[in-house]
C-alpha cells in the first residue's frame, strides 16, 4: 500500500520507497494492488494539487475538506462501477406464471459521467426483453444500469454494456435497450445547447423485427 511522507511524495508502506506521482506503471491498468483507500488517498492528493493550481485557499474551512470529499464521491460513488465487487448480484426466478410477452422497465434514472469532461450525464434508460425461461427481479433491471452508469462513459457504451449484460444475465438475445439523456458537457458549457438531447438504442433477437420493435417503442414513449 501507498502513504503521502513529509515531503507530499507517495512511498510504499512497508519500505519506504518513493513511487512516481503520476503512476504510470498503475494507471489504467484497475491493478488490485490500489485498494479503494489507496485510490483515495491519491485522488485526494491530486485534487488538492488541482486547487492549489488554481488558487484556491485550502486552509478555508469549506475548502480544506473538498480534496477528500471528492476523492471519496470518485471512488465510493460516482465511479463505483469501474470495481468489479460492485456488480450487481442478480436473482432470477423461473418463468412459472408462462408470461412471453415483452417485460419493459422504463423511465430508469440514468446518471452518469462523461468520460470527455467529467461532468454529468442525465437521462431516462427504458430496457425490455422476452423471458428465455427466466424471470429477472425488476430491481436488479435499474441496478444493473446503475452500475454501467457509474463509470466515465459514452453514452453509445452504457447502452452495449446494459444490452450485454441483461443478455448475459438473461441468457436470451431478445433484448431491448434506448437512452435519452442530456449531456451536461453540450448544455453547460461549449455549444451551450440546454435542450438537446442524445437517444441510443440496442435492439438484439426478436427487437430486431418491425412489430416487438415498434411496440416497445409505443409503450416507452
Ligand atoms: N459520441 C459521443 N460524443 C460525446 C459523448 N459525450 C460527449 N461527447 C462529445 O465528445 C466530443 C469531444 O470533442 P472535443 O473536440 O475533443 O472536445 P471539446 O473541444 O471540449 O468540444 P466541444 O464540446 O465542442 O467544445 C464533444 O463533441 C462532445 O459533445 C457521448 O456520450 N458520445
Ligand atoms: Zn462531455
Amino acid at each position: 500500500m501507498f502513504t503521502i511522507n513529509s515531503n507530499g511524495n507517495y512511498v510504499e508502506e512497508t519500505n519506504g520507497k518513493f513511487v512516481p506521482p503520476l503512476f504510470n506503471e498503475l494507471l489504467g491498468t484497475n491493478d488490485s494492488t490500489l485498494d479503494d483507500e489507496a485510490k483515495m488517498l491519491l485522488i485526494s492528493n491530486h485534487f488538492k494539487q488541482i486547487m492549489l493550481i488554481l488558487g484556491l485557499d485550502l486552509n478555508d474551512d469549506s475548502l480544506k475538506a473538498t480534496p477528500d470529499r471528492v476523492a471519496k464521491m470518485y471512488v465510493k460513488e460516482l465511479f463505483s462501477g469501474l470495481n468489479a465487487d460492485n456488480k450487481p448480484d442478480v436473482t432470477l426466478f423461473e418463468n412459472k406464471y408462462r408470461y412471453n410477452e415483452m417485460l419493459i422497465e422504463k423511465n430508469i434514472t440514468v446518471y452518469s459521467c462523461c468520460e470527455h469532461h467529467f461532468v454529468p450525464i442525465i437521462g431516462k434508460a427504458h430496457v425490455a426483453y422476452f423471458s428465455s425461461g427466466k424471470v429477472i427481479g425488476l430491481s436488479k433491471i435499474n441496478r444493473i444500469v446503475q452500475y454501467y452508469c457509474k463509470r466515465p462513459q459514452v453514452q453509445e457504451r452504457l447502452t452495449e454494456q446494459i444490452a450485454g449484460a441483461l443478455k448475459e444475465a438473461l441468457q436470451t438475445e431478445d433484448v431491448a435497450v434506448v437512452i435519452d439523456a442530456a449531456h451536461l458537457c453540450v448544455a453547460s458549457r461549449g455549444v451551450s445547447d440546454v435542450n438537446s438531447t442524445t437517444i441510443t438504442s440496442h435492439y438484439s433477437g426478436k427487437f430486431r423485427k418491425e412489430e416487438p420493435k415498434r411496440e416497445f417503442i409505443s409503450f416507452i414513449k
